[in-house]
């Protein structure tokens, strides 16, 4: 199986709009949904109720408003942190289907303390594959609580934070318990160390793969994840 560079990542998803005409709804639907259900089959539900997903600005963030919907569904009780909302229509409705099912957001960052507390499971959909070290300013007291606590985490795509082809280079870089990778997985994830590895994202047309040498595992059946 191939790991993408960073340059290969955002080649392959401007093909997924541009030649193969998927919208981003489509794709971030698909891909929330697998993370889910990758989720799912690691943290089950009476014991990993409590779900914090911490989501960012971009993509990524998006991936984790439709996982915590989708979680909702599951018998989880998410609760998001979305400390940067983006005003464009895309995010604005999956924050609203989230509110409209029930899901509680966060008005300020939660401390270290709250979070363990509050939480069993911390999603981290803060930044994917087009993110540039460092982090900013306000995304720094979450990296923190990611760094220190104690619950696990499940990365979506990337570790918020890692770079995207080195990997965990830098002392404050924590470490997810769980990563996803979507489509299929960057450099940086032959860095993981954690236990599960999954790959989601079951819509990589097989000329797209063949194009760009991805070498995917089989999904088995008609699972939207499979274990690497
Ligand atoms: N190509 C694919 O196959 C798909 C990709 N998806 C998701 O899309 C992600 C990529 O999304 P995007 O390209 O929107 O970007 P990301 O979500 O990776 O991050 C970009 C956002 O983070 C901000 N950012 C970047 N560096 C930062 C820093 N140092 N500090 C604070 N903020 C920073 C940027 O301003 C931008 O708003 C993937 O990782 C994946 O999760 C899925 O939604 C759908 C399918
Ligand atoms: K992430």
């Amino acid at each position: 199986m191939k790991f993408l560079t960073q340059t290969e990542a955002v080649k392959i998803d401007e093909e997924l709009f541009n030649e193969y005409k998927f919208s981003v709804d489509q794709l971030m639907e698909l891909a929330g949904l697998s993370c889910a259900h990758a989720i799912a089959k690691c943290y089950p539900a009476d014991c990993f109720k409590r779900v914090l997903v911490c989501c960012g600005p971009g993509n990524n963030g998006g991936d984790g408003l439709v996982c915590a919907r989708h979680l909702s569904f599951m018998k989880y009780e998410p609760t998001i942190y979305y400390p940067k909302p983006t005003a464009k229509p895309l995010y604005e409705n999956l924050s609203h289907q989230c509110k409209s099912n029930g899901i509680s957001f966060l008005r300020s960052s939660p401390t270290l303390e709250s979070t363990n507390e509050c939480y069993d499971l911390i999603v981290d959909a803060l930044f994917g594959f087009s993110f540039k070290p460092p982090v900013r300013e306000t995304f720094v007291p979450i990296t923190e609580i990611l760094l220190n606590t104690k619950i696990p985490i499940a990365s979506i795509d990337i570790p918020s934070g890692w770079d995207v082809e080195k990997g965990k280079i830098r002392e404050n870089d924590f470490e997810p318990d769980m990563l996803i990778s979507l489509t299929a997985p960057k450099l940086c994830a032959k860095m993981f160390k954690g236990k599960y590895h999954y790959l989601g994202g079951r819509f990589v047309p097989p000329a797209l793969q063949e194009k760009f040498q991805l070498n995917l595992p089989e999904y088995h059946d008609c699972d939207m994840c499979l274990k690497l």
